[in-house]
């Protein structure tokens, strides 16, 4: 069967158009007046030619701002990077593809997001003293720092799960005593309602099931802040109970979609939790750097998570990639963004089978943990979309619904 259309903001119902008409330019607005607020460290540091690096940057993102709002072509890039080229390619055979050159409010969301954050980027490169720049660091660390009382605990909480973890089963029960109100793992027993589609023992199974020849295991790592720290402790769970030889975690090539980790993001927080004044979380640091230099841990970084592609091209694009995660005993693909790659940004009927979904992406067995904030869905049972849309009408978009799924077989 043909596949579903692609989510795009010619289509005023879909998520996409309001993102596109307001997101976006809010996003910009808030990049550019970040910048010009760095007035004098930039020149402090940089002089005369970091204002006009400045300058040129602010230049640059009004008139990204003023294209989007006025549907203007995409025009290629012109900073010369790892990826411009393929970037320039994409930008060839969508022209081809449409007759005329992508654009804003006609083209499929999931390029014209893409591009959104590639083109800010591309304004970093462009300039001299700012090349690396990360526009969105700031707001990663004050989102970080926002939630160290949450880190703390479920830093507590996993030093007693890692003391158990050679002993315990795999369901090992949850602290429920932990008197804090911002204890996350409490949070967990309010939250499983919200859960769509709790595929959860499947994941412990084939985990459980496929231990013999213990390999490494993947994941594809999302936002900064909260979200990497449950990840690394995901990671930790997974190494200290023997269900991982290695852990590889996938992050970011350059800033992206506001929140998302980056090798600078994931540095500055293991030098947060070393400095913390909890003596458990200096100790988890501590660990963890003793992962990475053991390879216990690998963090990698590569140049395909901040493409404008749907994963079913990872095969021919990069089958390199494609190769190492097949050698793998699973992947978990965090947050939405992953989700909408991993099933192509299409809008898929909910209740289309994962498998089906995945059209053939396959390198290993697939899991994906995510919260709900746009309008795909696959996987979910008859009737789900239906009573989750009367109990809240916008349960796609609300971040208040979660799916854990996974495909673990490959045939
Ligand atoms: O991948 P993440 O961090 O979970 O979410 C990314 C995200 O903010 O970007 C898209 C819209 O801008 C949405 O699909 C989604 O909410
Ligand atoms: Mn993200």
């Amino acid at each position: 069967m043909a596949n579903p259309r692609a989510l795009s903001a010619k289509y005023e119902e879909d998520f996409a158009y309001p993102t596109v008409k307001d997101r976006l330019p809010i996003i910009l607005t808030r990049v550019i007046d970040h910048v010009y607020r760095l007035k004098s460290t930039i020149t402090d540091q940089h002089s005369e030619a970091g204002l006009e690096d400045l300058k040129f940057i602010c230049a640059a993102l009004s008139r990204l701002k003023s294209e989007i709002q006025t549907d203007k072509p995409f025009r290629p890039l012109e900073d010369v990077m790892e990826d411009t080229g393929l970037w320039n390619e994409h930008f060839r055979e969508t022209e081809k593809e449409e007759g005329r050159p992508p654009s804003w409010f006609k083209s499929p969301w999931l390029y014209v997001e893409c591009y959104f954050y590639r083109k800010i980027m591309e304004s970093f490169h462009l300039s001299t003293h700012l090349k690396t720049f990360d526009p969105f660091q700031a707001q990663k660390q004050q989102a970080y720092l926002a939630s160290r009382q949450a880190i703390s605990s479920l830093g507590s909480y996993l030093t007693d799960v890692c003391l158990w973890g050679n002993k315990c089963d795999l369901s090992i029960s949850a602290g429920a005593e932990n008197p804090q109100t911002t204890n996350p793992v409490k949070q967990l027993t309010n939250l499983k309602p919200n859960l769509l589609c709790d595929e959860g023992d499947q994941v412990w199974q084939h985990l459980r099931d496929n231990n013999s020849d213990i390999q490494h295991i993947d994941i594809v790592l999302d936002n900064a802040g909260f979200e990497l720290f449950g990840d690394l402790c995901f990671a930790e769970y997974l190494l200290c109970s023997g269900l991982a030889s290695t852990v590889h975690l996938h992050a970011k090539a350059m800033p992206w979609f506001v929140s998302d980790v980056t090798e600078g993001d994931f540095h500055w927080t293991l030098d947060q939790l070393s400095k913390d004044e909890s003596p458990k979380l200096q100790k988890l640091a501590e660990r963890w750097r003793r992962h990475l230099a053991d390879g216990s841990w690998k963090f990698c970084i590569h140049q395909f998570w901040t493409l404008p592609y749907d994963f079913v091209k990872m095969k021919t694009s990069f089958p390199q990639l494609y190769e190492e995660f097949s050698r793998g005993k699973i992947i978990f693909f965090k947050g939405d963004l992953n989700y909408r790659k991993l099933f192509g940004d299409l809008k898929w009927q909910p209740t289309t089978s994962f498998k089906e979904a995945l059209r053939g992406f396959a390198p290993t067995a697939v899991c994906t943990l995510r919260s709900v904030k746009c309008d795909l869905a696959v996987g979910l049972d008859e009737g789900v979309a239906e009573t989750t849309t009367a109990k809240d009408k916008n349960w796609m978009v609300s971040g208040d619904w979660a799916v854990i799924q996974v495909c673990s077989t490959l045939s």
